[in-house]
């Protein structure tokens, strides 16, 4: 039983559309009695006619007109509350649901497959949450019914309880059936999003280069036939499986109620009970299969929504727990931002180990290393992307796991070599890196060099950016990152920038060029706010303008400095720099 996440459901459509909850809690469980009530009226129409009883008869008359209104009127104020239930309470939740995953403040719930397959699936929650809760209530409604069912048969003969005990083979099977759905459904999701995806990175400009140049096209193309024939394989398995489980199940049942009619025609025969309680047998007996269905389509049902109400919970404690801090940033760094101990993995094996770092207020610090040696991995860290899975990070000494994220988000400013290519209007692709200050883009523009980009397009900084929303302008690789550096100057006081090799597009001499003039612009607010530059490179003229260096391999520091000490311990930085000072004379 999945309590918690009912009591979830019921406190959510009780808070928002309390009068529709207790009607629908009332008459859904109501609709138990019907069936019962029709079995019993058709008997005692039968026993009046036969028996010439006139109260016999019209109390039989009463009775199945009772329960034929109710099945009448009642579902159908049901099915107009649980409509207007599922607008309020699933409205709320799908807004929420919305809210969450925009503002999360960290971002491992979007680099682990399984998180995305929680997400995908929470996705449809709003409108299934009245379905969900209907499905629960339908489950008490047929749990009621077979109560009922159980003592009117009981009544005609004792032996006749047995016969649901005949449908309970067939219902087990059809809840194997059902997770074996359940089970395909999670199998094919997956496929599914890559198949999606795939198609995506087929069909954007983007890629379409390589994947002409290379034999990549045809790679990605067999990639897709193979997901999509592993995905039929699948639901053929699945179909084939829950039909021959179904099958089984019904012919059980079957055979029974045939038994449970030739038995009560005897009794019947014999006056042991009355003709028309072969109507009644006969009546509840046809039910059997179609409630007990309803019964296996409800647990099923609820079982299905109440996991996505699990996924929703799952949410609602990650979104608590990253946004557990509530301290504000300080209005200027005094000591700095320091990492104690600090390891970190993606799940998987760690990717960084025991980094202890001081990044000192107001210096500019290089991260190097190899490809893969973990420089993006720590400045997620530092950005708040992730948490460690082990150590500390303080900012002036207070842990950022009690800074409020947003707070330390808006003193935060990044280009990363995956920037984003908006496609907005030119100047709200740079202005959107600081929205409250949107429309002075001018001297953001300027420092990073889409001022540049914008003399070249046909309406200049009004013009739409990419073909994503209308018929805008493609840029090259080069003006994007022009635009993504604008916007991450747009922060005007940040206490930590971040500069993710996102100049990888251009030339040495141009991206030499573009941190000089960073560093130009840095000094003012690192003097101000005590603000720490930190750019990840490959190339050494910029690397060595930093004030500290520090060397990464395989997750761990292993030399840090200054240019000139780290020269001269003639290490792994002073042996990379000589390669690359050779390369180029
Ligand atoms: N989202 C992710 N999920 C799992 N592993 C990841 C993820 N991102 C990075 N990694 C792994 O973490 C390690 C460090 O990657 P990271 O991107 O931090 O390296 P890097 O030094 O910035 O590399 P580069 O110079 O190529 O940008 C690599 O082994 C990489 O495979």
């Amino acid at each position: 039983m999945r309590v918690v996440e009912i009591r979830t459901l019921l406190t959510e459509c009780l808070r928002h559309a309390p009068g529709k909850t207790w009607l629908l809690l009332i008459l859904t469980p109501l609709r138990a009695i019907t069936p019962g009530l029709t079995a019993l009226g058709l008997q005692w129409i039968v026993d009046g006619a036969l028996s010439g009883s006139r109260p016999l008869l019209i109390g039989g008359a009463l009775c199945a007109a009772t329960a034929g209104a109710f099945v009448l009127a009642g579902s159908r104020v049901i099915e107009v509350q649980a409509g207007l239930l599922g607008g309020d309470a699933g409205t709320v939740l799908d807004r929420r649901i919305i809210r969450w995953c925009a503002t999360l403040p960290t971002i491992a719930h979007l680099e682990d497959s399984e998180s995305l397959r929680r997400i995908e699936q929470i996705r449809g929650l709003g409108g299934r949450t009245v379905v969900t809760g209907m499905s629960v209530l339908n489950v008490v409604q047929s749990g009621l019914w077979l109560v009922i069912t159980a003592i009117l048969l009981a009544w005609v003969h004792p032996v006749l309880l047995v016969l649901p005990l005949f449908a309970v083979p067939s219902m087990l099977l059809t809840r194997t059936a059902s997770r074996r759905t359940e089970a395909a459904r999670a199998e094919t999701a997956e496929r599914n999003r890559a198949e999606q995806h795939l198609f995506t990175t087929i069909t954007e400009a983007n890629s379409a280069k390589e994947l002409r140049l290379g034999t990549s096209g045809a790679h990605a193309a067999a990639i897709a036939r193979r997901l999509r024939e592993e995905r039929t394989a699948i639901i053929w398995r699945t179909t084939l499986a829950v039909g021959g489980l179904t099958l089984i199940g019904s012919l059980v049942f079957v055979v029974a109620f045939i038994g449970a009619l030739f038995l009560t025609a005897q009794l019947a025969l014999s006056g042991v009970v009355s003709p028309g309680a072969l109507l009644l047998v006969a009546t509840l007996g046809g039910q059997i299969r179609g409630q007990l269905d309803l019964l296996t389509n409800a647990i099923t049902r609820s079982a299905r929504g109440l996991t996505m109400v699990g996924h929703y919970l799952w949410l609602r404690d990650l979104y608590a727990a990253s946004t557990s801090g509530t301290l504000s940033p300080p209005d200027r760094l005094r000591d700095g931002i320091a990492l104690s101990g600090v390891d970190f993995s993606y799940g998987g094996p760690p990717v960084l180990h025991g980094i202890d770092l001081r990044l000192p207020a107001g210096a500019t610090v290089a991260l190097v290393g190899d490809h893969g040696s973990g420089k993006t991995t720590l400045v997620k860290l530092l950005c708040g992307f992730h948490r460690p899975t082990a150590g500390t990070i303080t900012v002036d000494g207070t842990p950022l796991t009690e800074m409020d994220p947003a707070g330390w988000r808006e003193r935060v400013t990044s280009a990363f070599q995956d920037f984003s290519r908006f496609p907005f209007l030119a100047r709200e692709a740079v202005g959107v890196g600081d929205v409250p200050r949107m429309h002075e883009i001018a001297e953001a523009a300027e420092k990073g060099g889409a001022a540049q980009v914008f003399a070249r397009l046909p309406e200049g900084e009004e013009t739409r950016l990419g073909k994503a929303l209308g018929d805008g302008v493609e840029l090259s690789g080069g003006q994007w990152q022009k635009i993504a550096l604008s916007r991450a100057f747009m922060r005007s006081m940040p206490l930590l920038a971040v500069l993710d090799e996102p100049t990888a597009a251009l030339d040495a001499a141009s991206e030499y060029e573009v941190y000089q003039r960073y560093a130009e612009a840095a000094q003012e607010w690192q003097r101000a706010t005590g603000g720490i530059t930190l750019l990840v490179s490959h190339r050494f003229a910029t690397i060595r303008m930093a004030d500290l260096i520090v060397v990464l391999d395989g997750g761990r520091i292993i030399e840090s400095g200054t240019h000139a000490e780290l020269i001269d311990r003639a290490g792994r930085y002073a042996r990379l720099y000589d390669l690359q000072a050779s390369a180029y004379q």
